[in-house]
């Protein structure tokens, strides 16, 4: 339980209201993967999650059947890899987790993931869209620059779009910078609090430190790269077994839980992700990532970037040219292969 409390200890000082929900059904889609497995077993040492639905296309009820041993009180169940199976699986649910799809091997671009984890997402997004069309969405599968942009043109297509409820995960970004900057610093990354926007990719990953506690750490170009390149650093290390699993069934469950502290009254939540978002529209970017303020409806408020210097201006400038083509290519995608 030490994890748990570990990721989940935040929520637990602050207030709820009279009105909190605390019923929650959670599914994951891709629940037998490297992150699908331990992100249903952090899920079910969450107590706000009640119901926890596993779905893959191979595995599922096996890693339901395991979970399920865990002696906390939420009720878990495997579906069967089935159309009928997905859709029980989404029924009723309040968060969908998506980490199905293929990871990285070394060589490779997150947008070399492109081909196939695109119609893997446009397809599971199509059964949300038909069975779950209010649940929070969270997308973890990669390019997810590309691959919440198809999530959204799904649900446009099929009339349910609410921009408030679609989510793709970039906390693994923060939580690296936190973990780098305390290694650096001598510090605990608890008390480590550092702003990461635009997208989850190399140079679309913007590192802020001049607003954090440790802003000489800004023209550390070694440091901010490390941040942008983390995700190729545990390619590597893996050698061909695929990418990060374990930080980010941590980072995934983390968001999971702000989001469920919000839906259950919980004020003053605050977490990254790439959303639907206002900030660059004006540059014809309608996804970007940055601090989000959730509440009973997901998305409550998106917070500014705020002031960065001149190095950070140069990243962002950098990240906002690349973010445009991945966003772009996404919609490109759903246009010319609608779901079936
Ligand atoms: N957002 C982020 O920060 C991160 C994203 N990722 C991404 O997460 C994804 C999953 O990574 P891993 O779990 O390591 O891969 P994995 O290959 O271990 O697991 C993927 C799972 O998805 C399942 N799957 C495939 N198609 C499916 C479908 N149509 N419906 C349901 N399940 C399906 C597979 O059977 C498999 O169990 C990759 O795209 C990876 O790049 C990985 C790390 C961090
Ligand atoms: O690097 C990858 O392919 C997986 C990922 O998104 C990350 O670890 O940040």
């Amino acid at each position: 339980m030490f994890a748990a409390r570990a990721v989940f200890a935040a929520g637990q000082r602050r207030a709820f209201s009279a009105s909190a929900r605390n019923l929650s059904k959670v599914t994951v889609l891709g629940a037998a993967g490297g992150i699908g497995q331990p992100l249903s077993l952090l899920l079910k040492l969450n107590p706000r999650v009640t119901e926890l639905a596993l779905y893959d296309i191979r595995g599922g009820p096996g890693v339901a059947a395991d979970v399920s041993h865990v002696n906390t009180k939420s009720t878990v169940k495997g579906y069967d890899p089935s159309p009928a199976g997905l859709a029980a699986a989404l029924k009723g649910s309040d968060v969908v987790v998506i980490p199905a799809g293929v990871p990285r091997k070394p060589g490779m671009t997150r947008d070399d993931l492109f081909n196939t984890n695109a119609s893997i997402v446009r397809d599971l997004a199509k059964a949300c869209a038909e069975s779950s069309p209010e649940a929070n969405i969270l997308i973890i599968a990669n390019p997810v620059n590309s691959t919440v942009p198809i999530v959204a043109e799904v649900f446009k297509g099929r009339g349910v779009y609410n921009p408030k409820r679609l989510f793709g995960v970039t906390t693994l970004d923060v939580v690296r910078a936190s973990r780098f900057v305390s290694e650096i610093k001598g510090t605990d990354p608890a008390d480590e609090h550092i702003t990461v926007v635009g997208g989850h990719s190399g140079v679309t990953i913007v590192p802020l430190f001049s607003q954090s506690n440790h802003p000489d750490l800004t023209s550390n170009a070694e440091l901010v790269n490390r941040v942008q390149f983390g995700g190729d650093e545990v390619v590597k290390a893996k050698d061909g077994a695929g990418s990060a699993t374990l930080s980010m069934a941590m980072a995934g469950a983390r968001m999971a839980d702000a989001v469920l502290r919000a839906a259950q009254g919980e004020k003053g939540v605050v977490e990254p992700s790439f959303v639907d978002s206002p900030l660059y529209k004006d540059q014809g970017i309608d996804f970007f990532a940055s601090k989000v303020e959730l509440g009973p409806n997901g998305v409550e408020k998106i917070l500014p970037v705020g002031e960065v210097d001149a190095n950070e201006q140069k990243l962002l400038e950098a990240c906002l040219g690349d973010l445009k083509k991945n966003i772009a290519k996404g919609v490109a995608f759903v246009e010319s292969n609608p779901p079936k």
